[in-house]
């Protein structure tokens, strides 16, 4: 029940009960992944089965396809759907002009592809997740495993070059092998000093031929919802330069996610 939840989870969860509202029916709608993400597929689902929303979900990972499709919402592909109202995904870190790191969980390629496919992209986080400078976070890049090494010793000479490199990257791991993603690829995690120019970073690294993805998302994020702990939201839409708060109410969705799995 959402009165057992930590404050950093109630505050995903309001965010994420917030931004469920932006979805009307008949909207072709992204999914993200994470956390965050999946408290927002619950709140979707739950909309689905106690009010009638039809609308078509696009997941950005198999976990968030798994997870749409038992709470009941209808999950088409990017290439079914083509082009999307609207995506709602977590994110890592964002900044006063809503870029973003993300990809801690590993799914920053489709969630990027299908954001980009989008009218809008909101993203919802606590408010832990506010910086004044990117990358505290360890920026996600997504490598192909043919060459990692070395894809891993250029990226990090050219960190060094842009004098951002904080210590050396890492490839992560899954138990004792490999994380690898939906696409088949590695993870590279980039421990960097605060990134002066994301802009410039995102574009270099995907330059290098075994890049395929990086987890700055420059200019694609438009609404940002946050949440705190004691139940109060704001969402800040940075083309209408507006700012709203409001305080959600948890005991009307006591007993909707108990089962939360991720
Ligand atoms: O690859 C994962 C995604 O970019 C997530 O949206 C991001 O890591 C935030 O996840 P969470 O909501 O669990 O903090």
């Amino acid at each position: 029940m959402t009165g057992d939840l930590s404050p950093i989870d109630k505050a995903k969860f309001v965010a994420a009960k917030r931004a469920a509202d932006l979805v009307e029916s008949g909207m072709r709608v992204g999914l993200g992944t994470g956390s965050t993400a999946a408290w927002l597929v619950r709140c979707l689902g739950e909309m689905v089965r106690q009010e009638g929303l039809k609308f078509k979900g696009v997941p950005t990972s198999t976990r968030t396809a798994a997870l749409a499709r038992e709470v009941g919402i209808e999950v088409v592909s990017l290439d079914e759907a083509r082009w999307l109202d609207l995506t709602i995904d977590g994110a890592d870190e964002f900044d006063g002009d809503l870029n973003l790191i993300k990809g801690g969980g590993g799914a920053l390629l489709q969630e990027k592809i299908v954001a980009t496919a989008s009218d809008q992209m909101v993203v919802i986080a606590d408010i832990g997740k506010e910086v004044e400078t990117l990358g505290a976070f360890p920026l996600p890049c997504e490598v192909i495993p043919f060459g990692w090494q070395t894809t891993k010793a250029l990226v990090e000479e050219t960190l060094i070059q842009m004098d951002v490199l904080g210590r050396n990257t890492t490839l992560r791991m899954n138990g004792d092998a490999p994380f690898v993603t939906d696409e088949g690829n590695y993870i590279l995690d980039c421990h960097l000093k605060r990134i002066g120019n994301p802009r410039q970073l995102a574009m270099v690294l995907n330059q290098m031929p075994g890049v395929v993805e990086n987890g700055l998302f420059i200019d694609i994020c438009d609404i940002v919802v946050i949440g705190f702990g004691d139940g109060r939201v704001e969402l800040r839409d940075i083309n209408a330069g507006t700012v709203e708060e409001e305080r959600l109410d948890f005991v009307e969705s006591d007993n909707l996610f108990s089962d939360l799995a991720d």
